[in-house]
């Protein structure tokens, strides 16, 4: 099957190990929960294609391993990431604790503008629950990130995540914020859009040709 799109994103998916990273990324693209996933070793890769605000957007998703042993590895794929999940485990105070550092890698290592999600995973463990819901979003809020609570094995805001995250990114290149074309940006014109920017230019063309 051909595949058209408007624009490919590149996403990264970030966080400490267990969090729930490559079952979330399952949940995604196979609209089912991953049984027995196993730590990733280096990095995993996934790719889907969703509609966002009437534009069809390709999803290119990196899944980071989370363990400190995969570190250097993993850092090299931060650049040029349009946005990243950065998946904390809302049953796991460590998780959370950890984001900081997280944070320090994607701002320093990837591109200064890339969009960010804070993703609190494992909702349905309301019971086990560490870390509450206003504590994220007040981290959340002051370091400019979105939020949201999610969980893998149910679904939930699984979907809504990417598309929030694709969605801010859309808008800041509607905006002019966001430039597809710089270096590094993690943003490709599709097929679709070179279709229509090439037409355009062609248009614009047209009144010189009557020679
Ligand atoms: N109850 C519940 N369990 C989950 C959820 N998401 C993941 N898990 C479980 O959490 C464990 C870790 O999930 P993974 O997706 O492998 O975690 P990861 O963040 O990719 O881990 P690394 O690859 O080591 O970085 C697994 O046992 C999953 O079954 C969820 O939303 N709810």
């Amino acid at each position: 099957m051909s595949e058209t799109y408007d624009f490919l994103f590149k996403f990264l998916v970030i966080g400490s190990a267990g969090a729930g990273k490559s079952c979330i990324l399952h949940q995604f693209i196979e609209n089912k929960f991953k049984q027995d996933s196993n730590h990733t070793i280096g990095v995993e890769f996934g790719s889907k294609v969703v509609n966002v605000g009437g534009k069809s957007v390709k999803l290119q998703i990196w899944d980071t391993a989370g363990q400190e042993r995969f570190r250097s590895v993993t850092r090299s794929y931060y650049r040029g990431a349009a946005g990243a999940l950065l998946v904390y485990d809302i049953t796991s105070r460590e998780t959370y604790n950890a984001l900081t550092n997280w944070l320090t890698d994607a701002r320093t290592l990837a591109s200064p503008n890339i969009v960010i999600i804070l993703v609190g995973n494992k909702k349905d463990l309301e019971a086990e629950r560490e870390v509450t819901f206003l504590e994220a979003s007040r981290f959340a809020q002051e370091n400019d990130l979105m939020f949201l609570e999610t969980s893998a094995l149910t679904g939930e805001n699984i979907e809504e995540t990417f598309l929030k995250c694709a969605r801010s990114i859309l808008t800041k290149i509607e905006s002019g914020e966001l430039d597809p074309e710089r270096m590094g940006s993690g943003i490709q014109y599709g097929d679709t859009s070179l279709r229509r920017l090439q037409k355009e230019q062609l248009q614009q063309k047209k009144p010189d040709c009557g020679c």
